[in-house]
């Protein structure tokens, strides 16, 4: 058996020891692994690897997974620990965060003698989130919103680093836990496995729980997805009852108790359990997918170190004139571009209303506001103004959305490559920002294709570089559809235009 299944193997044992359980009948002790009911341990090479999927067909809103409150890593529970609970009193001016940072280093230092070790065992050995991007897949980003949030994580995470010091110092920490590497793999831990609990802003490591791989939430209003949900929920209470398991309810409070992060799971205090419940219909083999919150995908970059191609809350902002603010009272957070290339409600509105007369804004604010379109040439100038923003971001950038797609095919390409004759002659012939990788990582000479396949490093930066230009092909790929939109609605319009009967100017 491999090291990495043996270390699963473990970490499933000491799970069902502790009471985790995928099962709506309690069978601690009983079960040879906690999983195996509702959930197995898979991996989903196109949706984050390491994942659970459906052991058998689930219902949604049906309870699939429940981790008892003494198996989560909290700061409460690591602070159990007398030696770090005092060391921790001469340093109240740390967050919660960097207190659980601390806490996850001095867990690892323990090794195996950590009462969590089967779980540390099974962590990733390094994340991808933006505060990890060096210069060049920084650089590769390409857009400054986006650059600025690599660099303001980056810049956060030193000063976290920094200011927990002392108490590593203190705490005697080994040498390689003290480093910013060591922190920054235990703060993009916290920051891309914890999830909510009431009592702790900092969040909890929940084992087992943080194998759940992400799906976004839809378009829908989240308080609808949640009455559904709820709706559901209660069918389900109903069901649990009778079979004289009230343990297996997920009442209306519970669920309005979920927060921010992983959203369709919360923790129940009445049974003192984080419990998981599924958000639709699996069938069997299915990725069973946890909605961690909304994200952008520069959110999803920032805090879990990915990106989807179709993440249907993702915003595109074009910079728009200082004046606008002043004709409506839309924040600027409202006012961006769909991930279908349409145009924000706010963005249209507040749009209409400035490309009307000054003397006539009065007397269409409020069609306005309700979303109409104002005339034929009112809305051909709002479609023209976007279509022109959209372009001049695109060409402001310095590759184009064409360029990018061959880089992604490039990258893949180099990925999946094995043989270094192959490889060494691909890095040979490379041009442009590949040949920019290939520099910057030292892969020019001959022995780049072996070194492309040995060192982790570069492996490690490549995937980053992947990440970044994934980020901005997604990014373009919207303005390019705004700007299609924008062609086609003036184009309806135009055609309208010309045949009188159909005129709505
Ligand atoms: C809570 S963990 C999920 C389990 C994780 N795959 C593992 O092997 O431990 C969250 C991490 O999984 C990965 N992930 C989750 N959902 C993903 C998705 N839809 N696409 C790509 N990666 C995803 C990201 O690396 C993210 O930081």
């Amino acid at each position: 058996m491999e090291q990495g299944e043996e270390n699963l193997e473990r970490l499933l044992k000491w799970a069902t020891e502790i009471g985790v359980s995928d099962s709506a009948i309690s069978q601690q002790g009983s079960s040879l692994s906690c999983l195996g009911q509702s959930l197995s341990i898979s991996y989903f090479p196109d949706a984050g690897g390491r994942g659970l999927g459906a052991a058998r067909d689930i219902r949604r809103g049906e309870l699939i997974l429940k981790v008892p409150k003494s198996a989560l890593m909290t700061r409460a529970s690591l602070l159990k620990d007398e030696r770090l609970s005092v060391a921790i009193q001469g340093h109240s001016s740390l967050s919660p965060i960097q207190i659980l940072t601390v806490g996850l280093l001095y867990e690892m230092e323990k090794g195996r003698s950590s009462w969590w070790s089967p779980y540390l065992m099974n962590l990733p050995h390094s994340y991808d989130i933006l505060a990890t991007f060096g210069e060049f897949e920084k650089q590769a980003l390409q857009v400054d919103d986006a650059i600025w949030a690599a660099e303001k994580a980056i810049l956060k995470a030193e000063l976290d680093w920094k200011e927990a010091n002392a108490l590593m110092k203190e705490l005697n920490l080994k040498h390689r836990l003290q480093t910013f590497r060591a922190w920054l793999w235990a703060s993009a831990t916290i920051s891309s496995r914890t999830m909510h609990i009431p009592w702790d802003e900092a969040g909890c490591l929940c084992p087992v729980g943080d194998l759940f791989n992400y799906a976004a939430p839809g378009e829908e209003p989240s308080s609808f997805e949640d009455l559904e949900l709820q709706a559901h929920a209660s069918s389900f209470q109903a069901t649990s009852s009778l079979h004289g398991d009230t343990t297996f309810m997920l009442d209306i409070e519970q669920l309005d108790a979920c927060s921010e992060r992983l959203t369709d799971g919360c923790f129940v205090e009445d049974i003192a359990a984080y419990c998981f419940y599924a958000r639709k219909n699996y069938k069997k083999g299915e990725q069973v997918l946890l909605c961690y919150g909304t994200y952008t995908n520069l959110e999803l970059l920032e805090h879990y170190g990915f990106s989807l191609d179709e993440n249907p809350n993702e915003k595109v902002f074009i910079p728009l004139e200082p004046e606008l603010n002043s004709y409506n009272s839309w924040s600027k957070e409202s006012m961006y571009i769909h991930l279908s290339g349409k145009p924000s409600f706010a963005l249209l509105c507040a749009l209409r209303l400035w490309a009307t007369r000054p003397n006539q804004r009065r007397s269409v604010a409020q069609f306005a506001y309700s979303g109409c379109q104002l005339s034929a040439e009112n809305e051909i100038f709002v479609m023209r103004w976007i279509s022109d923003k959209c372009n001049v971001v695109l060409k402001s950038l310095p590759t184009s959305f064409g360029e990018d797609c061959l880089i992604l095919d490039a990258i893949a390409k180099m990925q999946g490559l094995h043989d270094p004759l192959e490889l060494k002659n691909l890095l040979a012939s490379s041009t442009g920002q590949l040949r920019s990788f290939v520099e910057v990582n030292g892969l020019q000479n001959g022995e780049g294709g072996a070194k492309l396949r040995s060192s982790w490093k570069v492996k490690q930066t490549m995937e980053r570089w992947r990440l970044a230009v994934q980020w901005r092909v997604n990014y373009k790929k919207i303005l390019v559809n705004c700007i299609t939109h924008c062609a086609e609605i003036t184009d309806s319009l135009s055609c309208q235009k010309k045949s009188p009967e159909l005129n709505i100017a």
